[in-house]
């Protein structure tokens, strides 16, 4: 088994900041040593990394990615090995993707599926969410079963009437099965009914172009979905995560029920904190790059997710990874914003823009990783394998240059999407040098892992209860 010394780096977990080398043998983390143990373990390493200037932590933890999901009558353009090798190069070694439900079909033909398509593909370790999109006495036992096989958390939305939709009655018994068997609901909490009469009116009065998605999926009706998944949860007794949350009233819904000590969680993602409408008023077609949903939404949201990623309102931080082309797919909408496959890209990126956060002031370095990597393990069922660097942890590790300097582009990204939302931007810090197990699967801008090398994760129950 190799082993590998990885030295002089400054050691960055959501628990301590510390200078300390690294002892990696075979795929787990052995040790964090002073220089004069690592010195004495240096000869019998197969591989010393220089990490002389650079932080150490923990590899990226994204809790929401949708590698080839079908969507709007098309397929999200990353697959498993372009998607999960794209998040590699962004410090990322970990992805809990969406498995699908199918209408009329079993919790386990959609899993089975999603498993055919990562299975051999992937660059880094994966694991699964379940989408249930079809509640029924059948799905309620059956979720009991992918619990036992570790898939423990269940998304459901309020949202896409007719397509993903679950009414309150659906939503309220699969929380209360959530109750019974430790899952973690997870909610797309926007009131899709009424969302639908509003495109509707949008449309009769010809209004087509993209930034009218903004317009019609309101903050209020986020916020009411919020508030009203967070009731079902209290009825149910279950606990509830809410995913990409990008509307201040919506936060103040979570902010209500955390006060209240419930068990109910928040998630917000790079796209809420650094794009806005302003990016889906872009001129001509351009606003469709960025349409997705929940939406962006007005500047003015941002200092709200900011607060609430500091105060533990929002404790995680993933993409919704859903990459559609411009070209071809995004086009779809032309003349109806609402055919627009919804989904931005992003799991290459995420790492760096919240190391840019750091130096920007809205967040501290540990809770750069709490958020990053820590929480969303925990949240998951991951930890400490995965989020932390501490003996027995898996070496999922990453050599960080906090003083590379980089500007995002399409031309440069791995992810397999004709455009950046994030084209042109200028962040400082990148992932140099990247570990999955014990295996260096970026290295200094190149890649030496391969499609299979990641292996599917068997999750815990929610670790993050209070
Ligand atoms: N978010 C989004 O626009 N697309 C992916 C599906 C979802 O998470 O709702
Ligand atoms: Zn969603
Ligand atoms: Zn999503």
């Amino acid at each position: 088994m190799a082993r590998t010394l990885i030295r002089g780096g400054l050691v960055v977990t959501a628990a301590e900041e510390t200078y300390a080398d690294v002892l990696v043998d075979g795929e787990r983390v052995a040790a964090l040593a002073a220089p004069e143990v690592a010195e004495a373990w240096a000869p019998g390493a197969d591989r010393v990394v220089d990490a002389t200037g650079m932080y150490v932590i923990p590899g990226g933890v994204d809790a929401h990615t949708h590698m080839e999901m079908p969507f709007g009558g098309t397929v999200a353009s990353d697959t498993f090995e372009t998607g999960t090798r794209a998040a590699a190069f962004g410090g990322t070694t970990t992805i809990v993707d969406f498995a699908i439900q199918q209408v009329g079909g079993t919790l386990r033909a959609g899993l089975d599926a999603w498993h055919a398509k990562a299975d051999g593909n992937c660059a880094i370790d994966y694991a699964f969410h379940m989408i249930l999109a079809d509640v029924n006495d059948a799905v309620l036992k059956e979720m009991d079963q992918l619990v036992s096989e570790g898939v423990t958390s269940f998304k459901m939305f309020m949202a896409y009437p007719g397509v993903l939709y679950s009414d309150d009655g659906r939503i309220l018994r699969a929380m209360q099965q959530a109750a019974n068997n430790g899952a973690l609901p997870m909610m797309h909490a926007e009131n899709g009914i009424a969302i639908d009469v509003l495109i509707e009116q949008a449309l009769a009065n010809g209004r087509t172009d993209p930034r009218v998605h903004g317009e019609v999926r309101k903050a209020l009706l986020e916020a009411e979905a919020t508030h009203r998944a967070i009731q079902l949860a209290r009825v149910a007794g279950s606990p509830l995560y809410v995913v990409h949350v990008s509307a201040a009233e919506a936060v103040a819904e979570l902010t209500a029920a955390r006060d209240l000590g419930l068990n109910v969680f928040g998630e917000t993602c790079p796209q809420y904190l650094f794009l806005s409408t302003d990016d889906l008023a872009r001129p001509g077609f351009e606003g469709a790059k960025y349409v997705c949903s929940t939406p962006l939404r007005p500047v003015e949201h941002q200092a709200a997710l900011w607060r609430g990623l500091r105060s533990d309102d929002l404790s995680v931080v993933s993409t919704d990874h859903c990459p559609f082309c411009f070209v071809g797919q995004k086009d779809l909408g032309r003349d109806d914003f609402s055919k627009i496959p919804n989904g931005l890209p992003g799991v290459e990126n995420r790492m760096d823009l919240l190391h840019q956060a750091v130096l920007d002031g809205h967040i501290t370095r540990r809770r750069w990783i709490e958020l990053a990597c820590a929480t969303p393990a925990r949240m998951f069922g991951l930890y400490p394998r995965k989020g932390t660097i501490a003996p027995g942890a898996d070496a999922d590790l990453v050599v960080y240059d906090p003083a590379a300097e980089q500007t995002v582009s399409a031309a440069t990204h791995h992810m397999n999407v004709d455009y950046s939302a994030y084209e042109g931007r200028r962040l400082t810090g990148r992932a140099r040098t990247v570990l999955s197990r014990g295996t260096v699967v970026v290295d200094d801008g190149k890649y030496t892992g391969h499609a299979g090398h990641g292996s599917y994760l068997k999750r815990d129950t929610c670790q993050y209860l209070v």
